[in-house]
């Protein structure tokens, strides 16, 4: 029987995460052995300064990328919403599983929810995506930057100066953590969330026939369509993490699907949103940008980078 050696960080998420996923392909009956391999990635190191300063998501794959084009792995599981747009020549994004909650969640030491949250209360985040969407709601908050994995950031909001943090409902419910620490859930229209969040991207070569036909059977095809949709205005604005920027897509029962979208300046004083419907994700996440891009979110991206 094929062994598939599977790539993963060697954080507390990225390892569960790994861990479901192969469970999940086992009980699908995949006809192949697994073996878990770890990763100290680049984002795993430097904890210490803003993400987008030291070169952005890319910065949790990489090198996971590179053993697997160079063979040492066939398999990674990744968080979709760590995935830069465009994937290295010979990779692919095998399946993509259903996805978890894509919401975004405060957790509040007192348990108060966001809206009763006293004015100067100090709120972790390190995303310009959520600061920016929650500071033109409550401009009375301060936002304090925040790192590390998501139990070092729950543990940094017991030991120092935050009132509360802002996470990803998905990493939470994957770790058996929400009900215990969830204060409250942001709903989409109050906070978009990132392109892909609650999503998960298994990635293997382009040209692992066997493995890719396999993997099939675990994809989600609504949760392909969507993150593709959001993928695709990623792709069209290439903000990177320099710009407060996101993406949602939900399907209905007449399959039609809508793509919110929204791009901010990085200070929060200006934030473009828009929605479309339309049957083809690529076209919905071209036609969101188009919009976007006519109001100047285009511009928004490139002084962004000019100021970095
Ligand atoms: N920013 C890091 C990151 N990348 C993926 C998740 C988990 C949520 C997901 O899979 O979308 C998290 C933690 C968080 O934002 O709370």
């Amino acid at each position: 029987m094929r062994k598939i050696i599977v790539g993963s960080r060697r954080s507390k998420l990225a390892l569960t995460q790994t861990n479901w996923v192969i469970e999940q392909l086992k009980q699908l009956g995949l006809p192949f052995e697994f073996e878990v391999k770890e990763f100290v990635t680049k984002g795993d190191v430097i904890v210490d300064v803003t993400l987008s300063k030291v070169g952005g998501k890319g910065l949790f794959v990489k090198e996971i990328e590179q053993a697997m084009l160079d063979q040492e792995i066939d398999m990674a599981v990744h968080s979709m919403k760590d995935m830069p747009a465009v994937l290295p020549e010979g990779l692919t994004i095998g399946c993509v599983p259903k996805r978890e909650d894509p919401r975004d969640v405060i957790i509040s030491k007192q348990h108060v929810s966001f809206a009763n949250l006293p004015a100067g209360s100090v709120v972790g985040t390190s995303s310009l995506r959520r600061s920016s969407q929650l500071l033109a709601v409550r401009p009375d908050l301060q936002v304090k930057w925040i790192r590390g994995n998501i139990d070092t950031r729950l543990k940094k909001l017991q030991e120092e100066e935050y009132d509360a943090i802002v996470l990803a409902a998905a990493g939470l419910k994957r770790m058996g953590w929400a009900e215990d620490v969830i204060t409250e859930y942001l709903e989409p229209v109050t906070c978009i969330p990132a392109v892909g969040q609650g999503a998960l991207a298994i990635e293997c070569r382009s040209d692992d026939k066997e493995l890719l036909e396999a993997l099939q059977l675990f994809n989600d095809e609504e949760t392909e369509r969507t993150v593709a949709a959001e993928r695709v205005f990623l792709h069209k604005l290439e903000g990177g993490c320099q710009v407060p920027i996101g993406g949602y897509a939900t399907i209905n029962e007449q399959s039609e699907l809508t793509l919110t979208a929204l791009v901010g300046a990085k200070d929060g004083s200006v934030l473009l949103k828009e929605t479309v419907t339309n049957q083809n994700p690529q076209q919905a996440g071209e036609e969101v940008a188009r919009l976007l891009i006519a109001r100047g979110a285009d511009k928004l991206v490139q002084q962004s980078k000019e100021q970095e």
